[in-house]
């Protein structure tokens, strides 16, 4: 197998002053008085590499320790997606993870914790444009879900179009069990896979499905031990490859049309709403209580 590293993207990568790099918008320094804690340094976070004779490159996420979707971390991961996106050779992408049972556990919740009100109106765009850029991208995704699969974890699967999950983990969102509601955009590519009233329930009760009851739903599309996950999802993305690329990516984008439609009359708003409910006192105690929470079940 002929692998190599993407030395453009793991420098682009590495230099993460300004950001973000993503389409509908310039370029706008980060303020970095408040970087979110995490075990694992920028350059580690986000592991590409590309296999030229499938065409397909690996996206590994290593945030250690649950892959928490910082604003600096969702800057790499969008980034990463431009470059392979602009690669011609590259049709395809794994999104993988290399934290021990966890795929992702959504937004890096101290980002929402005592925030400025700058660095949450860039986080919140930078998580709508890499949510935007996966949801339409035109090469193909599949998410190598290895571990739990929450929230924010679950938008980035769910934007994928095709998933591989170990079995007896969970996925879905959980927002509510933190006071807050998932964006609408997120709640839609959930409903997409598992329908209206499964999304509602789920949502509502801030559910999150198990692995099993997940592939009932078609909320991932194959189970298997977790040491085959990537290894299936490869053999999935070799499959999918079989189909001609523009003919997939534009049934792709007829089906999520009215989905992304939606998005961009609504991204102004939903912005808006994030930035003025997040800092709310009762909001803040909410998700204090509930970090603490995390903390103390130890
Ligand atoms: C109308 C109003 C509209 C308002 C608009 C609001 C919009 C809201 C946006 C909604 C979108 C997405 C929301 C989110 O994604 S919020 C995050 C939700 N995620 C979770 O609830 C998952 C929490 N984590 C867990 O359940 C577990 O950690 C785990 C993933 C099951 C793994 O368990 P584990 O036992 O293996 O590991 P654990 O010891 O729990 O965790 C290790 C350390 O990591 C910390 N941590 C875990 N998750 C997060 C996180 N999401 N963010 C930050 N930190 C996290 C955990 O606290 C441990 O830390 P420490 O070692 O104790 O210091």
């Amino acid at each position: 197998m002929t692998m190599r590293s993407f030395g453009l993207i793991r420098q682009c990568c590495n230099a993460l002053v300004r950001v973000p790099l993503a389409r509908e918008k310039s370029p706008v320094s980060l303020p970095i008085s408040h970087l979110s804690r995490s075990l694992t340094t920028a350059a580690e976070a986000l592991k590409i590499t590309y296999d030229e004779k499938s065409e397909v490159a690996t996206m590994h996420l290593c945030r250690k320790p649950v892959n928490g979707l910082s604003l600096e971390f969702i800057t790499q991961i969008s980034i990463a997606l431009e470059k392979l996106e602009n690669e011609r050779s590259c049709r395809g992408v794994i999104i993988s993870s290399g934290c021990d049972n966890v795929f992702c556990a959504g937004l890096d919740i101290n980002e929402m914790l005592r925030p400025t009100p700058e660095r949450l109106e860039i986080f919140w765009k930078t998580l709508q444009d890499m949510w935007l850029q996966l949801f339409t991208t035109r090469l193909m995704t599949v998410a190598a879900i290895t571990g739990h699969c929450i929230a924010g974890g679950c938008l980035i699967s769910s934007a994928c179009d095709h998933r591989v999950m170990a079995p007896n983990f969970k996925i879905g969102l959980n927002e509510v069990k933190l006071g807050i509601v998932a964006p609408f955009w997120l709640v839609d590519s959930v409903k997409n896979l598992i329908g209206y009233r499964q999304t509602e329930w789920s949502l509502m009760k801030g559910h999150l499905f198990s692995s099993e009851d997940a592939l009932r739903l078609g909320l991932v599309d194959k189970v298997v031990p977790q040491d085959q996950v990537v290894l299936q999802a490869e053999a999935d993305m070799a499959e999918w490859l079989q189909v001609p690329d523009s003919a997939r990516h534009l049934s792709k984008t007829l089906m999520r049309r009215d989905t992304v439609v939606r998005f961009r009359s609504g991204r102004e708003a939903d912005l808006k709403t994030f930035v003025n409910y997040i800092p709310k006192e009762s909001i803040q105690k909410t998700l204090h209580s509930y970090v603490e929470s995390l903390k103390s079940k130890k």
